[in-house]
């Protein structure tokens, strides 16, 4: 199977995520999207302003009923910084004989030299990745010296048509906090999910 892995802190969950797995799933040609929320994310020490609880049951309110669209909790259950290292070679060795994806935004792309062990992470999966506004255009060819011009070349061709969309996690609790509408930000689901758990009442 072709498999796209798509890691995130889902703080909440929102449309950008949904638009960017239901792309990349059609145009990649992904037989399953499996989203991967971490536990602590490397760049995000502070931690979620949800519970780990919380998180999974919007991933799972959100992407109920999709075919396709599968949650993992393997990092949360692993706990600790959630290293995409170690998550693609633990669904390695449980799930070998795929073919793996890693589902990103563009500005995951632009810190990606950053992340632990990112020349392991381009051997155990290939990347594809998705515009995001303020990112400038997504550009394969940054990963170039961690891998070979041959290899940056498969990614181009994996290249996602995706509308930029302006939504993020962080403006989401923001608009919350400020008693602010986020209708058409997330599915009417989390929506009401995030009323009935009081969440994100302070940003
Ligand atoms: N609107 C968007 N367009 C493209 N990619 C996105 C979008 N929102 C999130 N992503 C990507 O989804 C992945 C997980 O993102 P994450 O769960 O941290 O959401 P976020 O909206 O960036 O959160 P926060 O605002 O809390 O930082 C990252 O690779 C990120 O680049
Ligand atoms: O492995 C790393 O070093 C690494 C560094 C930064 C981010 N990540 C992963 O990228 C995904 C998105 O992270 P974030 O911080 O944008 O929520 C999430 O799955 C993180 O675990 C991974």
């Amino acid at each position: 199977m072709r498999i796209g892995v798509f890691g995130g802190s889902f703080d909440p969950i929102h449309l950008g995520h949904l638009i960017l797995a239901e792309n990349c799933r059609e145009q990649s040609k992904l037989d399953q999207v499996l989203f991967m929320p971490c536990a602590l994310s490397p760049h995000k020490l502070a931690g979620a302003h949800g519970t780990d609880r919380q998180r999974l049951e919007m991933l799972d309110l959100a992407i109920g009923g999709h075919r396709d669209f599968v949650r993992s909790d393997l990092e949360i259950k692993r706990g600790g910084i959630s290293y995409t290292v170690d998550t693609l070679r633990e669904l390695e060795s449980q799930q070998p004989g795929n073919e793996w994806f890693f589902l990103m935004g563009a500005d995951s792309l632009k810190s990606f030299a950053t992340w632990r062990e990112p020349e392991e992470i381009l051997k155990l999966a290939r990347p594809i990745v998705v515009g995001r506004p303020g990112s400038g255009p997504v550009d394969p060819g940054l990963l170039e010296p961690l891998s070979s011009s041959a290899y940056v070349e498969t990614l181009r061709e994996l290249s996602v048509e995706s509308p930029l969309i302006d939504i993020s996690s962080t403006k989401i609790r923001q608009r919350v906090a400020d008693e602010q509408s986020i209708r058409f930000l997330v599915p009417r689901s989390i929506e009401q999910y995030i009323v009935t758990q009081k969440m994100y009442q302070v940003a």
